[in-house]
């Protein structure tokens, strides 16, 4: 008996109830890119034709966004054979990952982060000040609200001559800061990461991230894998300090050690890539102790494509992600309990590059039966639902279906 949780980042499928409230209304992420799809539009090398997500919908998929929006995107159509379907709105009031995985995890994020002027400069001045002196930089580049590929893009040479590192931020609570791997050095962009998450505390940022680069100039800058997160703790008990606490096994993958500030994170295994990040779940899964939990996320969606705006793009992926799951799926045991997932939306075909407010997908493999999931108010119940599997005790917020 086993749990899995695997979070699709930023596959949202619209119909938060609470979206115009951060001028999301009408946002819905695989909704608009099955339309895109259908209508010709997300035709590439890499990918043509209607969206082509065959397991996901036989895990409910389509009626889970149905539930969502009213409507089955175009091609999504079909019956939920293997499992539960249902959607869920978010209760923290933020739009971002943190807050969508630790709710998932049981605990919704009570408070209100604080977030940087859409202006620019966007950073307060005594707050560059204190990082200047205490990092030993002569300055920083953009000071802004940005898209990470176009900032390095358009500093990127300055940096590599100056030495500045380039801050900059979105409308998620977010420090970021992008400084080549060989010119500035990886450990000294974490070591600056770090300083800057001490003087941010009191500020209320939610995560500090490092964004490393590589490449000789701007028409080839590329990030690389070894982005770091450093967030602030979970603020409350999450399902993984419960699983810990009572000695369970527990396999993390990809970033999810980061978001969860590595407290109770388990074993963590990454990969370069959705791809390799499938890889290393069927791997985690392989060595997963009866009674254990793996709670996975899978990246590329929202970094790649989502934030990109980038339809053909996030479709390859979606159907990447699908063509894949088979391989899970024989792996999986009759008493395991899988739980497909998002933590919140990043429309390709909205304005700006943010994160979209949207609900989320719920798709639940189990053999054995339950009730239908329908619409649930919080992701809380996703992770009360894996702890009750596991014989767990249950966090403060979730109901289980
Ligand atoms: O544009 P990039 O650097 O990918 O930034 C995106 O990634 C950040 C963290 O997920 C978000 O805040 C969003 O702005
Ligand atoms: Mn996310
Ligand atoms: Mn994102």
């Amino acid at each position: 008996m086993r749990a899995l949780i695997l979070v699709m980042d930023s596959v949202g499928i619209g119909g938060a109830p609470d979206a115009d409230r951060y001028g999301d209304e009408g946002a819905d992420t695989v909704g608009h890119i099955a339309e895109a799809c259908m209508a010709g539009r997300a035709d590439g090398s890499a990918r043509k034709g209607p969206l082509r997500l065959p397991n996901l919908v036989a895990l409910g998929l389509g009626e889970a966004c149905r539930l969502a929006t009213g409507r089955v995107p175009p091609g999504l159509d079909g019956q939920a054979q293997d499992g539960q379907f249902g959607c869920a709105s978010e209760i923290s009031k933020g739009k971002d990952t943190p807050s969508g995985h630790w709710e998932i995890a049981g605990v919704p994020v009570p408070f209100d982060w604080g977030y940087f002027p859409r202006r620019t400069p966007c950073f307060p001045a005594d707050l560059i000040k204190a990082l200047c002196e205490q990092a030993g930089l002569r300055g920083i580049l953009g000071d802004c609200h940005a898209s990470g590929t176009e900032i390095i893009a358009e500093f990127g040479e300055r940096h590599m001559q100056t030495g500045m590192p380039i801050c900059y931020t979105s409308a998620d609570s977010v420090f970021q800061i992008a400084a080549h791997e060989k010119t500035f050095g990886l450990d000294r962009l974490y070591e600056i990461c770090l300083i800057a998450r001490r003087l941010l505390d009191p500020l209320n940022i939610g995560r500090v991230i490092a964004r490393p680069f590589i490449g000789a100039g701007a028409r080839d800058f590329k990030r690389t894998a070894h982005r770091r997160d450093f967030s602030v703790p979970p603020p409350g008990t999450t399902m993984l300090d419960l699983a810990a606490s009572d000695g369970r096994d527990i396999v993390t993958i990809g970033k999810i050690d980061d978001i969860f500030a590595h407290r109770a994170t388990g074993r963590n295994l990454r990969g370069d890539g959705n791809m390799a990040l499938f890889d290393a779940t069927l791997k985690g899964l392989a060595s997963l102790a009866d009674g254990g939990l793996l709670f996975a996320n899978f990246i590329d969606f929202d970094t790649l494509y989502g934030h990109r705006r980038d339809v053909v793009g996030y479709a390859a992926a979606l159907e990447a992600f699908d063509d894949r799951l088979p391989e899970l799926l024989t792996r999986l045991r009759s008493s395991d309990l899988l739980i497909i997932t998002a933590d919140h939306g990043c429309d390709p075909t909205w304005s700006g590059t943010d994160h979209t407010r949207e609900q989320v997908p719920i798709l639940a493999w189990s053999t054995q039966s339950s009730s239908p999931i329908g619409r649930r108010t919080g992701f809380a119940d996703i992770g009360a639902t894996a702890a009750r599997h596991l014989g767990l005790p249950a966090a403060l917020h979730g109901a289980h279906f």
